[in-house]
């Protein structure tokens, strides 16, 4: 039998469907991906904010994580919301043992402004979890969060690009544009070549999500076997075409759409 790519997502939930765990398993499923997820914190929020949060214990993370892997191949994975330090410490102690790409979505704050994981645990996600990935990919605030630097230009994303893999370890970063202005542009670097992976701009709010959705088809054609930089604009084709034909709905910022891609024709 053909090999079925398997993708496993770890991280928090969205109960309207637009982020997280939710958004993820969407993405796996529209590319043709098994998807697979390990449930960090359980969230009340929707499109205008965060409402309340139940975190599970590093002890139950740690048991979810066993389920999966002691029954079904982990082709490729990808973290987002990891909103504290033991949790990150129990996933430094198990990421290396899934012998897979990992895409670390470093998610610190919402689309709604809400943080998503505890101050302190920053710099252990910068020094302990960012060395362990394939891919990291910051948007604006979490790349001058990671690296300390202003970014307001595409040579500002480059620099820290560049630093996110010669100075903190990441095997290779992926900078998003959304926050800046003009053109949707992204940047990567691959430890030895940089790229700028661009798409026009969007005129909308709906947005809630991109981030997860963008990180989770990176996940998914990397699951499939394709080399990192295909795997990267493929995965910007998709998320340009989920945001053209995202979903007004909700009283804030709207959802990505993902079944439009495939009438976009940018799936493979
Ligand atoms: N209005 C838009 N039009 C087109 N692409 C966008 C738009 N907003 C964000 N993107 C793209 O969506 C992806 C997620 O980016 P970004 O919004 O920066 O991340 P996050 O959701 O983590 O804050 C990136 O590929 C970015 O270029
Ligand atoms: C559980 C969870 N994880 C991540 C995000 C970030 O969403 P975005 O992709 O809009 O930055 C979120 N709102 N909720």
């Amino acid at each position: 039998m053909k090999r079925v790519p398997c993708a496993l997502t770890i991280a928090g939930t969205d109960p309207t469907g637009g982020a997280g765990i939710q958004a993820d398993l969407k993405t796996f499923q529209e590319l043709q991906v098994y998807g697979m997820s390990v449930i960090t914190s359980v969230l009340a929020q929707n499109t205008t904010g965060v409402q309340d949060v139940v975190h599970h214990s590093t002890a139950f993370i740690g048991r979810q994580l066993d389920s999966v892997t002691e029954d079904i191949p982990v082709h490729a994975f990808k973290t987002g919301m990891i909103a504290s330090l033991d949790m990150m410490e129990l996933l430094t102690r198990k990421i290396p043992e899934i012998k897979a790409p990992y895409v670390l979505d470093p998610v610190m704050i919402a689309t709604s402004g809400d943080a998503l994981i505890d101050p302190d645990a920053r710099a252990f996600l910068r020094d302990r979890l960012l060395p362990l990935a394939s891919i990291v990919t910051p948007n604006i605030p979490e790349a001058e969060s990671l690296t300390g630097g202003t970014i307001t230009t595409t040579a500002d994303m480059e620099e820290a690009a560049v630093a996110l893999v010669n100075l903190y370890g990441a095997g290779a970063a992926l900078v998003k544009g959304g926050h800046l202005r003009g053109e949707a542009v992204d940047i990567l670097y691959d430890g030895e070549k940089l790229y700028a992976l661009s798409a026009d701009r969007i005129e909308t709010t709906n947005t809630h999500g991109t981030g997860c959705t963008l990180s989770a088809a990176i996940t998914a054609y990397l699951a499939q076997g394709l080399p990192l930089y295909e795997a990267a604009r493929k995965a910007k084709d998709y998320i340009t075409a989920a945001i053209r034909h995202s979903l007004p709905l909700g009283k804030g910022n709207g959802p990505t759409n993902h079944w439009a891609p495939r009438i976009g024709g940018s799936q493979a």
